[in-house]
């Protein structure tokens, strides 16, 4: 698998990633993505596909998410593609952010990262591989998610999901709106999550 689209350059920049299954990205990942970069003074935000997931959940092909995650990325400047976590696939901690972000701080060494993450992850960070790691390696920016308790200073992202758009497809049913077109499209070629 190829290194990452993301674009390299500039010192003591900050980038911000946001890591997730996409399994498929939806409007409010880019929405998360958005507010990141207008507000978090970041100078681009990574999507970060999960090669693995941490907790075992089965996930789509690695290569049909981080298509759909550049279909997603192509709507908005500034927003990019990483696909690190696949040069740690022989690594046994692929999938744990800990062990992602040493090894993006490795690569580029001249850049600080932030990870965002919904609000729905903050009750499960207690399960997560070495969050004290995480937090020493990266500046936690939290966006709220309607549903979870709110966020000082940061807007509730409307209640879509990953799940629940898979499960419309599951039925037939039009997903149109909740995903980028482009996502649409290539989810209906492939015939993913019928
Ligand atoms: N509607 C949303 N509002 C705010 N944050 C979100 C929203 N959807 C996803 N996120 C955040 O984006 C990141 C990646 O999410 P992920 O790819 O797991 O999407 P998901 O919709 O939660 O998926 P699934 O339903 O499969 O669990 C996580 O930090 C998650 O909290
Ligand atoms: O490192 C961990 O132990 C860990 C546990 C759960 C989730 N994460 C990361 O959090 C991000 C969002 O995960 P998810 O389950 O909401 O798709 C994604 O980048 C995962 O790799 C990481």
């Amino acid at each position: 698998m190829a290194g990452p689209d993301a674009s390299g350059g500039g010192t003591g920049r900050e980038v911000a990633i946001l890591g997730g299954s996409f399994n498929p990205p939806h409007v409010a990942h880019l929405m998360a993505a958005w507010w990141t970069l207008a507000t978090q003074g970041v100078s681009e935000v990574w999507l970060l596909p999960s090669f693995r997931h941490p907790f075992g959940k089965a996930l789509a092909p690695f290569e049909d998410r981080v298509e759909m995650c550049r279909l997603a990325a192509r709507e908005l400047r500034g927003v990019h593609v990483c696909t690190a976590e696949a040069e740690l696939a022989d690594d046994p901690l692929v999938g744990k952010t800990a062990r992602t972000l040493e090894h993006l701080h490795a690569k580029h060494p001249a850049y600080r990262f932030a990870l965002v993450v919904g609000a729905d992850i903050l009750p499960d960070t207690d399960k997560w591989y070495r969050w004290d790691r995480v937090r020493e390696l990266a500046r936690i920016v939290v966006v709220g998610r309607e549903g979870y308790p709110p966020v000082p200073g940061a807007p509730d992202l409307p209640a879509i999901s990953s799940t629940e758009i898979r499960a419309r497809i599951a039925r037939g049913e039009d997903v149109r709106g909740l995903v980028p077109e482009r996502v649409r499209r290539y989810v209906e070629e492939k015939g993913l999550y019928r």
